[in-house]
């Protein structure tokens, strides 16, 4: 139930984005050549009496009188403070509408313009407490209401005391005046809304530092208005994602913590205890241990395609969906494949190092055209198959393998398994995913079974293949050469350094996992994870999640929306629905999807409930978790 209590908001700055007189200069000066003139001088006297440095009555005199403004000028300067309300007003106007008759606008502006918007946001003008302007016969303001305490220094604990309110008194403001009101002992507590200025004075004194309405309305624990306020999202990104993803993650008013390394399992461990979304590339591992230390996780956004690196069964069970960017890279390595088949094939590493050497080997002793070589694609998914296409295009025979069944792009031809394939071609290159089960597939066997002279491509993962092997066969002249971007163990940042049995060897290509390392790349990835992720934290949209029933789902208009994540045993639909019959909701719209570990049900409900319903819904046996979007 909501709490009797009344709110006294201010109005400028504070309900709207801006200072009313502001405004009404820039509508007064409009086209005359002194403006920027008096405006800043405006706001010079309107700061000085808003942190308490000017006496209040001389700074509205002082801003009048440079004014001149008249009746007409405080009609358009309504119409435009109504698109100038504060966005987390904006955000939570229908559930503020409910609670009309506990809200008064205090302000030391004027009600002649503070009126018409408190009544076009909705609230009751009635309840608008503010000064009055004084105009002659011609509507000229020629002076304001000296009788109203609003006008002086003090005035608004003078209303506040004079209104003689029952229940409890909150105070939201952005200035020393409303400070002023807790301060006089007429306010159980004053919340500095920072949300359009923040005025340093006021802050060392305020109960609360609140970013917007949200935290407030959560603070105060008036259920029913937000499901959980955005500023107190933690966002811990690592590996040096890109800034793109910061950006998109703070305009929807997260707090976003940067780094450009990865972390031990036991730095993260201490690090994500009240973190909610944690974006990692391939080096991070989130173990069970690190699930479990993450007390507040809601979401592991993987920056890259590899999810090999997490723990997808332990964030199911806790409840964690984790979102990556599956094609956003793709073309990427394709390039990367392509430029190191056509590099090994013409003896490029060898001849390179040598130029560098100051040694000239002109000759065309082992170099070839790739045209017409024959080309094996192990794993032929969407980089296998459009490295196909490309590699199809320079006129490479190709051939590939994958696990499941795939249906052959252009001309490449399928092969029934890896040691066929091997036989086949003259070039080998892997991209299978990072599963378990993929460690060691490639060793000493499946190099003896490829032609002599071919060469060998790990784009893929590290332990796919065994190194020492691949070592031996590139000595022995088994293998003309290789290329290799992933390592069974990497340096967690550009600052440790790299060990490889890998190293130094002939026709040899090392790169530090840069297979989708472009810019391009990396900017489509740091747009589609946060997008994926402030989708699922909004709507409860689970598209594209690696790990969770997938469900795309539109935002709730005039509902309220239940999100149920439970292991998945039957009857739980069942008993969702049955709470929900004895408590009369009407339904709008229902949806299950299910894995083999969890289910996922989204109600859309009508906003009419009591809190005993969402209370009895959390209770349901296999609950993993219960969140609720308004
Ligand atoms: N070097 C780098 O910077 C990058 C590396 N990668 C690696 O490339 C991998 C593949 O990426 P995508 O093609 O987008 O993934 P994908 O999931 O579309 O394709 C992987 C394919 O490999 C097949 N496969 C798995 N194990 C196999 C096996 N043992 N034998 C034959 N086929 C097998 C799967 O059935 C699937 O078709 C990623 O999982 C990641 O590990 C991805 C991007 C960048
Ligand atoms: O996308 C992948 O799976 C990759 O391997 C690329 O990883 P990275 O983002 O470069 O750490």
């Amino acid at each position: 139930m909501i709490k009797p209590i009344n709110l006294i908001i201010d109005f400028d700055s504070t309900f709207t984005r801006v200072e009313a007189l502001d405004v009404l200069a820039e509508i007064v000066l409009e086209g005359d050549p002194r403006q920027s003139f008096v405006l800043d001088k405006i706001q010079d006297i309107t700061n000085k009496g808003m942190d308490g440095s000017l006496d209040f009555r001389a700074s509205l005199e002082q801003r009048l009188d440079l004014l001149q403004a008249d009746r007409r000028d405080i009609e358009e300067l309504a119409e435009r403070l109504k698109g100038q309300i504060s966005r987390s007003f904006l955000r939570n106007q229908e559930y503020f509408k409910s609670l009309r008759e506990s809200i008064f606008i205090v302000s030391n502006g004027f009600t002649d313009f503070i009126k018409p918007v408190v009544a076009h946001y909705g609230l009751n003008p009635d309840r608008v407490i503010a000064n009055e302007f004084i105009y002659d016969e011609a509507g000229r303001i020629i002076d304001f209401n000296k009788d109203n305490p609003l006008s002086r220094n003090g005035g608004k604990s003078e209303v506040i005391k004079q209104l003689d309110l029952k229940g409890d008194v909150y105070v939201i403001g952005d200035g020393a005046n409303d400070l002023e009101i807790r301060k006089a002992g007429y306010a159980n507590k004053f919340y500095l809304f920072t949300e359009n200025v923040e005025r340093e004075k006021v802050m060392a004194e305020a109960d609360h530092i609140a970013p917007n309405l949200d935290e407030i309305l959560y603070e105060l624990k008036m259920s029913r208005s937000l499901s959980y306020p955005k500023n107190r999202i933690k966002v811990l990104l690592l590996e040096g994602v890109h800034p793109q993803a910061v950006e998109l993650f703070e305009k929807e008013g997260y707090q976003v913590e940067y780094m450009t390394s990865s972390l031990s399992e036991d730095e993260l461990c201490e690090k994500i205890t009240d973190v909610n979304v944690i974006g990692i590339r391939s080096k991070t591992h989130i173990t069970e241990k690190v699930i479990k230390s993450a007390k507040r996780l809601i979401n592991v956004a993987a920056f890259c395609i590899g999810t090999n690196q997490i723990d997808l069964d332990a964030c199911t069970r806790h409840g964690v969906a984790v979102f990556n960017a599956p094609y956003s890279n793709t073309r990427s390595v394709v390039e990367l494949a392509i430029a190191e088949i056509i590099m090994l094939v013409r003896n490029l590493p060898d001849k390179a190092r040598a130029m560098h050497n100051g040694k000239w080997e002109k000759s065309a002793a082992g170099a070839q055209e790739v045209r017409s070589k024959k080309l094996g694609i192990v794993g032929y998914g969407n980089i296998g198959a459009q490295l196909s296409v490309v590699a199809e295009a320079m006129g490479m025979d190709v051939y590939y393998y994958d696990l499941e069944e795939k249906l052959a792009l252009g001309n490449a031809t399928k092969c029934d398994s890896m040691e066929e394939l091997l036989g086949l071609v003259d070039v080998v290159t892997l991209h299978v995913d990072g599963r378990p089960e993929n460690n060691n597939i490639f060793g000493a066997k499946q190099f003896d079974m490829m032609k002599d002279g071919a060469i060998f491509i790990n784009l893929a993962r590290g332990k796919v293949v065994d190194v020492k092997a691949l070592r031996e066969n590139i000595l022995s002249g088994k293998l003309k050469g290789c290329a290799v971007d992933v390592f069974p163990r990497e340096p967690k940042s550009n600052d440790e350094p790299f060990e490889s049995e890998l190293m130094g060897l002939p026709n040899t290509i090392l790169t530090p996992h840069i297979g989708g390392s472009t810019a391009e790349a990396q900017e489509n990835i740091g747009s589609f994870v946060p997008n994926k992720v402030i989708q699922y934290i909004n709507t409860g949209s689970t598209a594209g999640s690696v790990n969770f029933p997938n469900l795309q789902l539109q935002p709730v208009h005039h509902a309220h929306r239940l999100l149920h994540i439970h292991h998945n045993v039957p009857k739980v639909l069942a008993h969702i629905d049955q709470i929900l019959a004895k408590h009369n909701i009407n339904i709008l719209s229902q949806y299950l999807k299910t894995n083999e570990q969890i289910g996922y049900v989204i109600t859309d409900v009508d906003r009419a409930y009591d809190d005993d319903l969402l209370e009895e819904l959390k209770q349901i046996e296999p609950t993993i978790w219960f969140r609720v979007l308004y």
